[in-house]
């Protein structure tokens, strides 16, 4: 037995649920208590550590979330929008800190998890680095001070195996543009360019996603005006970034009354809530 706040890795063979678990163990201040794939995946009935090419653990890859969940007082969930849906619901119940990092959830994927978070905590961002989230605010606060003669385009770019576009990280920062604006994104968001697209229209947000190797994640936001140019960009190296901001974000959330918050809260760099 331990006093450690317990939890589940969902997507445990993943680039980033590998690098949970190593994370985990170097922290030390949670417990894996349980670790899920897909069902069908090659890992089930599995012990982890063996699979993760280390000596055996204990913790049997699974593909059962409900019996995961139970023992669980967090669960870290780098996975799909599909699937994320679903934990969401079963970590609601079981009263789990579900902490998301998955991105390319649709409309109707958040409006589910917004429900979850009504019964129990959730922590969700497209990106759990400090760096990127310090990033939102300077755009926003770069946005608001200029008017739209400035032209808006986030550039953004991942390893070749992403599965979405844009990314979850260009997206929160054409939120914060857009929010510094005080315009809604979906009014003025102009995504990947191609043939006789005319003149940018004034206020546009571009978005433009290059896909190639292993990049891990790199975001520059440009304002460009007539004979000058602003950009601001946060390049990551190292994915041990998002395992730590989730870990923090997981032990942060123990104590927290029910709500969907994001990382600026964990951070404590929003103003008047959670901190
Ligand atoms: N918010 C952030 O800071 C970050 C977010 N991400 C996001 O995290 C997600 C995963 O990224 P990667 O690890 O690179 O992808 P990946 O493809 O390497 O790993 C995803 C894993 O989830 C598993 N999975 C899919 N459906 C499942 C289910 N129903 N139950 C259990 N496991 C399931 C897959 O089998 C796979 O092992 C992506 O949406 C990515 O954009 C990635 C890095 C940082
Ligand atoms: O899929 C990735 O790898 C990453 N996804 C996140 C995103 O969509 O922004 C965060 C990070 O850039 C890596």
């Amino acid at each position: 037995m331990t006093d450690r706040p317990g939890v589940v890795v969902t997507g445990v063979s993943g680039r980033m649920g590998r690098m949970l678990v190593h994370e985990i163990e170097q922290d030390g201040r949670l417990a894996l208590t349980g670790a899920l794939e897909r069902s069908g995946h090659d890992w089930i009935g599995r012990d982890l550590g063996t699979m993760l090419g280390g000596a055996e653990t204990g913790v049997i890859v699974s593909d059962d979330a409900d019996k995961a969940f139970a023992k669980a007082q967090a669960v870290i969930d780098f996975t799909a929008p599909a699937a994320t849906v679903a934990f969401a619901e079963k970590a609601a119940r079981a009263g789990a800190v579900h902490v998301i990092g998955t991105t390319g959830l649709s409309y109707d994927d958040l409006k589910t998890i917004a429900a979850a978070g009504r019964r129990a905590v959730i922590v969700r961002a497209g990106n759990m680095s400090l760096g990127v989230n310090l990033l939102t605010q300077v755009t926003r606060q770069i946005a608001q001070a200029l008017g739209d003669e400035w032209d808006i385009e986030i550039v953004e770019a991942h390893h070749n195996r992403k599965a979405d576009a844009p990314s979850g990280t260009a997206l929160m920062l054409g939120e914060a543009a857009a929010e510094g604006r005080g315009v809604s994104l979906a009014d003025v968001s102009d995504r990947g360019r191609d043939g006789m697209t005319g003149p940018r229209r004034r206020g546009d947000i571009g978005f433009h996603a290059i896909r190639g190797g292993d990049v891990v994640g790199e975001h520059e936001v440009i304002f460009a005006t007539a004979g000058e140019r602003i950009a601001v960009r946060h390049i990551a190296s190292d994915r041990a970034l998002f395992a730590r901001g989730a870990v923090r974000a997981a032990l942060w959330g123990q104590d927290k009354a029910p709500g969907e918050y994001d990382m600026l809260d964990v951070l404590g760099l929003k103003p008047g809530r959670g901190t």
